[in-house]
């Protein structure tokens, strides 16, 4: 198997859209999917690069798997369902601890998923659809949205905070909050693609800086042991 260059990570609560978003790029469809159990990753070949991406179950009970999956992680994309504010308040209160683990120059980006069970999702003709859409429906269709854009906006500033990033050294939060539609496609490359894009200076850094600091173990042969004096 190809040695990934970089990993990227799914998080959020259950039910919100991971696996499926994940399936809408890799695959180019959507499909039933059943909650995820533990996690799960693809390989994605962008340019010359090796990126993993890995899907993350949102049950409660694999919580404590969160961290050993962002473990060096170099992006990590934070899922909410537009639909439950819920699902995006959990993002703070119990997902935000697990990237800990990450790589300290982790990018963050924020997708709200299932756009397209909210009035202005119900559009058809993508981007340019939702944006006509949003100009001519005013107050009705915004004001049926249970979580706005600006909502994840806020919690970007947050993640700067608890990471102590400084603001004009990543990318701006309007860049990184996304609203997406696994069923019908909607936005869906344009997050990952971002992502790559972002992380391929990553990736030409981090060679630039020689071979990484974690320990190979495909060519580990375990040292002979001698007998322990300890029971002597
Ligand atoms: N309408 C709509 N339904 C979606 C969308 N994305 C996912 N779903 C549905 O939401 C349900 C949950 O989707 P999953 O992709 O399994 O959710 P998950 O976040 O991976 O859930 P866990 O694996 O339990 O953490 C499934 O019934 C999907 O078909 C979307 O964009 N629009
Ligand atoms: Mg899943």
């Amino acid at each position: 198997m190809k040695k990934p260059d970089v990993k990227i990570v799914l998080l959020g609560d259950m039910n919100v859209g991971k696996t499926s978003l994940l399936h809408r790029y890799m695959e180019r469809r959507f499909q039933e999917t059943v909650s995820t159990v533990g996690g799960a990753f693809y390989l994605k070949q962008w340019r010359s690069y090796n990126i993993s991406i890995w899907d993350t179950a949102g049950r409660e009970q694999f919580h404590g798997l969160g961290s050993m999956y962002c473990r060096g992680a170099t992006a990590i994309i934070l899922t909410y369902d537009v639909n439950h504010l819920q699902s995006l308040v959990e993002l703070e209160d119990r997902f935000l601890s697990l990237t800990d683990t990450a790589s300290t120059d982790c990018l963050f980006a924020i997708v709200g998923n299932k756009i397209d069970l909210t009035d202005e999702g119900d559009a058809e003709g993508g981007a340019e659809g939702l944006k006509e859409q949003g100009k001519a429906l005013s107050g009705r269709a915004r004001a049926s949205r249970r979580v706005r854009l600006d909502d994840a906006v806020a919690l970007y500033k947050k993640i700067l905070k608890y990471r102590m990033l400084d603001e004009k050294e990543v990318p701006a939060a309007e860049e990184m909050c996304f609203e997406t539609s696994a069923k019908t496609g909607y936005n869906v490359d344009h997050v990952f693609e971002t992502l790559f894009d972002m992380v391929v200076p990553i990736i030409l850094r981090q060679r630039a800086e020689g071979p990484s600091q974690t320990v190979d173990i495909t060519n580990y042969k375990p040292v002979k042991r001698t007998q322990s004096r300890c029971c002597d």
